[in-house]
């Protein structure tokens, strides 16, 4: 399976929001990182066909997803940066409400909620109402709804946003052992959410796709360039504002500081093997624009 964007572009009044963006990607997980605004929220809808291109498109094993329709949304589960859920609605009546959308038949519905509540931890939830649920509950339910009809294509925007730790390991072995033959596209803002699911990570900005690369192939673009250095707080005020820092820890009232730069940064600056965070950092925050392109 092959899916394909053909210099895809949107513009939001005189906005260019998505600028040209081609992509192809095939089974597997894909990471989309990017500061706010970047435009990862409109290439995901436009991938999960709620909204158009302006101009170019996008191709489900060279055919328009446009001209496919109903037959290419069959293929897709979608979860929305924003969930919403009617206030009366429990859990179990939220995931037979979408399943109906989906045409599923009732039977198998049935038996698959059930799996899907188990395999998010809400067997015992589903009779609550979801406007009880906290934040991590409604992930976790919007997260099931994605997947009810074994989507060939998953399309999950911020889907941690409000889990606690032990909830987004659980997120990432779901979906490390639902990539096997489909496709799953994760935006998110945490990097280590998808620093080892995702075989292939973007990285946008502007509305422009900069970067297709693997984990490795990022850490390698900082590689050089991450140093832990130790001074004190008050140093550490004063140079803050004119340097890139991934990680401060405090350790018997010495700041050890994890500075990224290109070059030695201080004679006492000790270097260390970059995390795909280091390299996040260095790509959006260190390397000038023009680097970029
Ligand atoms: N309906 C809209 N009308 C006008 N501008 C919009 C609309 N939707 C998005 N934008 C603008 O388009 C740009 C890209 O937004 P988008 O939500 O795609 O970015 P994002 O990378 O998902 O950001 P975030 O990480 O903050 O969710 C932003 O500048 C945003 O303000």
């Amino acid at each position: 399976m092959e899916l394909k964007f053909e210099r895809v572009s949107k513009n939001y009044k005189d906005k260019k929001v998505l600028k040209d963006i081609s992509v192809t990607m095939g089974t597997g997980v894909y990471g989309l990182l990017g500061p706010n605004g970047a435009g990862k929220t409109t290439m995901i809808k436009m991938m999960a066909d709620v909204l158009r291109p302006d101009s170019g498109q996008i191709l489900y094993d060279g055919r328009n997803i446009r001209s496919i329709g109903d037959e290419y949304r069959a293929k897709v589960g979608y979860l929305p940066q924003e969930i919403s859920f009617y206030s009366n609605f429990t859990g179990r009546d939220y995931l037979e409400y979408s399943a109906a959308l989906k045409g599923m038949e009732k039977s198998y519905t049935k038996k698959r909620i059930e799996e899907l509540a188990y395999h998010v931890g809400l067997q015992n939830d589903l009779k609550r109402q979801c406007r009880a649920y906290s934040g991590g509950m409604q992930r976790r339910l919007g997260i099931a709804q994605a997947l009810l009809d074994n989507p060939e294509i998953l399309i999950l925007d911020e889907p941690t946003a409000g889990l606690d730790p032990l909830e987004r390991v659980k997120f990432r072995n779901i979906i490390s052992a639902y990539s096997n033959d489909r496709l799953v596209l994760l935006s998110t803002h945490i990097v280590s959410d998808i620093e080892h699911i995702a075989s292939k990570i973007m990285m946008m900005e502007y509305g422009v796709i900069r970067y297709v690369n693997t984990r490795e192939e990022y850490i390698k673009m900082a590689k050089n360039c991450v140093w832990i250095v130790k001074m004190s707080a008050e140093k550490l005020v004063k140079y803050q504002n004119n340097a890139v820092i991934s990680n401060v820890i405090a350790k018997e009232g010495v700041m050890e500081v994890r500075v990224i730069d290109d070059e030695k940064p201080f004679a006492n600056a000790v270097q260390t093997a970059p995390t795909l965070e280091d390299a996040y950092l260095y790509i959006f925050n260190y390397l000038p624009e023009k680097a970029r392109r």
